[in-house]
């Protein structure tokens, strides 16, 4: 039920609505004067005040900017009752954050209404808050080991600073979990999170995807449209104006690439590739590789004033492997997400499969246990509580019979990352090399091992 408080100091005006919306089934409650109707907003949470201009002790606009100062989880909407020749007052209260106004003599159907409409938006106000806080640290980062406490705890530090931030982690480890939960809880939270993976982009477009283009980039070759005529576009450092930037795999961008990152960053101003007009801009940049990039620093592949300048509060993931004790809550976690996406009873897990789950060793880390729950999941249609014979095989370089996998999906799978792996260390490690010998995009390459839980190490 949606609650209302009538704020009039006309009684036969408070009777007949509190009748009126009673009828339409409204929890209805009324306040004769300023005074009372604040002590109630701040006793009981309703959605909507209708609030008259005029009150015997203070004036309605007074009470609208104290509501307006309430907690935003218990602020209702402000509807305001303005009498004939108020007008402007009522104009000028909608500005001040009142939800709309209604004239007296109030007419029935619009003051059904604007209650109906008032009542919505402070339904997507409260869902909205609520999508916010569930996208929070406590139900986003899960896990209960040291590690994952202290990670939260740096979170909490550093979110409200406006420090560029570096984040190391293997693959699959929640690095992007953790740049957003960083965005969440800073200053910047209602603005954009604007995300590039910079290991997943040709070198070829990078500075267009960083810094946009314009009209008279690339004369010859490059980018065209279908009609042939070059477009333009925003890059994500002019998108994440006023907000926050996740390079991701940030060790992949060649040293050209880096030096006008690094210009970029120091004077938070760039010029778009074929642009004359440089653009100023406003953003935060949190960075992540799993690369050392000291090692890649010392091998000449990473520039090291820009190594500084991102690496102002390096944030460190560990493995998985090294949390084992983590296992157990994500695949609860897990099993929720899941199970609600795949709209199925609540589901558990037994202390044998639990078990089997920690024997393993993650290369691809907290994805590769995401993926694998989802998967157990959708195998298993009918299971209330994940058995050790629901799962896969879980060795990875033991000698595997073709007989252990259950479905031909999970077969190609373990084949295809044996021989990824196998091509990879043909490779040195090194992407683009595995990605020529196996006929790959290197993007597509870079895909496909984060779908089979590889992790990309260089
Ligand atoms: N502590 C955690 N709690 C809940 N989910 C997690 C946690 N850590 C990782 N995940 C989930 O695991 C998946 C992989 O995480 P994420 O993409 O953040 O990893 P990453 O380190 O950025 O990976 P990559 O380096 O491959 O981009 C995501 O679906 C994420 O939601």
């Amino acid at each position: 039920m949606n609650h209302i408080l009538i704020v009039d100091d006309e009684a036969e005006i408070r009777g007949s609505l509190e009748e009126i919306l009673r009828e339409e089934e409204y929890g209805v409650a009324t306040a004769g004067t300023a005074a009372e109707a604040m002590v109630m907003v701040q006793d009981a949470p309703y959605d909507v005040v209708l609030l008259d201009i005029w009150l015997p002790d203070r004036d309605g606009l007074d009470v609208l900017g104290e509501i307006h100062a309430l907690p935003a989880e218990s602020r209702p909407e402000v509807v305001i009752i303005s009498g004939h020749g108020t007008i402007e007052t009522a104009v000028k209260a909608t500005k001040l954050g009142a939800y709309d106004f209604l004239e007296k003599p109030l007419s029935l159907d619009r003051t059904l209404i604007v209650l109906k409409n008032a009542v919505e938006a402070r339904r997507l106000r409260r869902d909205n808050l609520e999508f916010k806080r569930q996208f929070s640290l406590g139900s986003v980062l899960t896990g209960e080991s040291v590690p994952a406490k202290a990670l939260r705890q740096q979170i909490r530090l550093m979110a409200p600073t406006n420090g560029r931030v570096l984040i190391y982690g293997e693959s699959g480890t929640g690095k992007e979990l953790i740049a957003r939960a960083i965005h969440a809880e800073s200053e910047r939270r209602d603005s954009v999170f604007v995300e590039l993976n910079c290991a997943a982009i040709p070198e070829t477009h990078i500075e267009a995807e960083l810094f946009g283009y314009r009209h008279g980039a690339f004369p010859s070759g490059g980018v065209v449209t279908a009609q042939g005529a070059p477009p333009e576009k925003r890059g994500v450092l002019e998108r994440a104006d006023g907000g926050t930037l996740f390079l991701d795999e940030v060790g992949d961008m060649s040293l050209k690439t880096q030096a006008k990152v690094l210009s970029a960053l120091d004077e938070q101003l760039f010029t778009p590739v074929g642009g004359t007009q440089p653009i100023r801009v406003d953003v935060r940049v949190i960075a992540a590789t799993n690369k050392s990039l000291e090692e890649e620093i010392t091998k000449g592949n990473f520039r090291e004033d820009l190594f500084y300048r991102l690496n102002v509060v390096p944030f460190s993931v560990p493995p998985l492997r090294e949390r084992k004790q983590d296992i157990p809550l994500l695949v609860r976690e897990f099993l929720k997400e899941f199970g609600r996406q795949y709209g199925r009873p609540r589901m558990e897990v037994s202390e044998e499969a639990l078990e089997a789950l920690a024997q393993h060793t993650w290369p691809g880390n907290v994805r590769e246990l995401k993926n694998l729950v989802e998967r157990v999941l959708i195998l298993n249609p009918r299971a209330l509580r994940i058995e050790r014979k629901h799962l896969p095989p879980l060795t990875q370089k033991a000698g595997r019979g073709q007989e252990e996998f259950s479905t031909l999906q999970q077969a190609r799978d373990a084949y295809e990352r044996d021989y990824i792996l196998k091509k990879m260390e043909e490779a040195k490690s090194n992407v683009s090399r595995a990605a020529e010998l196996l006929g790959l995009e290197r993007s597509h390459l870079y895909r496909k091992m984060k779908a089979l839980g590889i992790a990309v190490r260089e």
